[in-house]
């Protein structure tokens, strides 16, 4: 893969929080972040969205996006790129969405923002949006008359409406049911194959990294313990650490999904 990078981030310490983190991120690649509550996978997302907590700054390293050092944004550049080239999904979608907007009104809201779409035109293509996260129908309905994959989708939808370039989906499934959590799965996969969108994928759930992501990184009270080609972190791991995941994980079926992965 030779193709600039879209997301980097080197070295990046979030006060004593996170510290060190580097990946680096080309269109349609996947990096995934795994580890115990508390660890500083959403800080490091945060990070790279611009949207630390306040009193959290990186303190130290770099992340770019599109090639540059986002330490030079101001609050206006950061306005333009979320949305348009990096963008994310969270758990609980519910309180993502405003409730006394219809779906569709959203989605073409951040498209008469973002893309400035007219009206009609916006409209339109908030329906092809949800279309194609398989929502062919809900355009009109208001989130609470959603169940929660489909919230999930339809966040997903408003996520991608301005084609970004990243999107970071930060425990995005787990609040759903297993199939449902497959579905959203998919959906992300085919988003990567056929528009090239690169995905930071955060989750405690290692199987959910084994079937999407190409690249691992292990993370222990603010610190990667292990990074790596997925199929070598989770088959060969090498810091006890990553052991005992992939050991608490074996009743979660992490067989079946390294099976998924390999046979891609
Ligand atoms: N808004 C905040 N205010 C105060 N401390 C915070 C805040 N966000 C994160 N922290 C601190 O940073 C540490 C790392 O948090 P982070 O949310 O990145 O962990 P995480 O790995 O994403 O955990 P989880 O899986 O529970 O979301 C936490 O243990 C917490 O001490």
């Amino acid at each position: 893969m030779t193709e600039r990078a879209i997301l980097r981030l080197s070295d990046v310490h979030i006060g004593g929080f996170v510290r060190g983190v580097s990946f680096t991120l080309r269109p349609g690649g996947v990096v995934g972040i795994v580890g115990e509550s508390g660890s500083g996978k959403t800080l490091t997302c945060r990070a790279a969205l611009g949207i630390l907590p306040d009193g959290f700054t990186v303190t130290s390293g770099r992340v770019e996006l599109d090639g540059r050092d986002t330490a030079t944004f101001s609050g206006r550049d950061w306005t333009a790129l979320r949305g348009a080239v990096i963008s994310a999904v969270f758990q609980d979608p519910a309180s993502y969405l405003n409730p006394s907007l219809t779906v569709g009104t959203q989605i073409a809201e951040v498209l008469r923002v973002k893309l400035r779409l007219r009206r009609r035109a916006a409209r339109d293509r908030a329906e092809a949006l949800l279309a194609s996260v398989r929502l062919p129908d809900v355009s009109g309905r208001y989130p609470h008359e959603l169940s929660g994959g489909m919230l999930q989708r339809a966040l997903i939808a408003t996520a991608i409406a301005a084609r970004p370039r990243v999107l970071i989906a930060d425990e995005a499934t787990t609040a759903l049911d297993v199939t449902v959590q497959a579905e959203i799965l998919d959906l992300l996969a085919d988003l990567r194959d056929t528009t090239g969108l690169a995905l930071v994928v955060v989750s405690h759930d290692l199987a959910v990294v084994a079937q999407l992501c190409d690249e691992v990184l292990v993370m222990r009270a603010g610190e990667v313990v292990e990074q790596g080609p997925v199929d070598e972190v989770l088959y060969h791991p090498r810091h006890e650490y990553t052991r005992l995941l992939i050991e608490e994980h074996e009743s979660y079926g992490l067989d079946r999904f390294l099976a998924v992965h390999h046979a891609a």
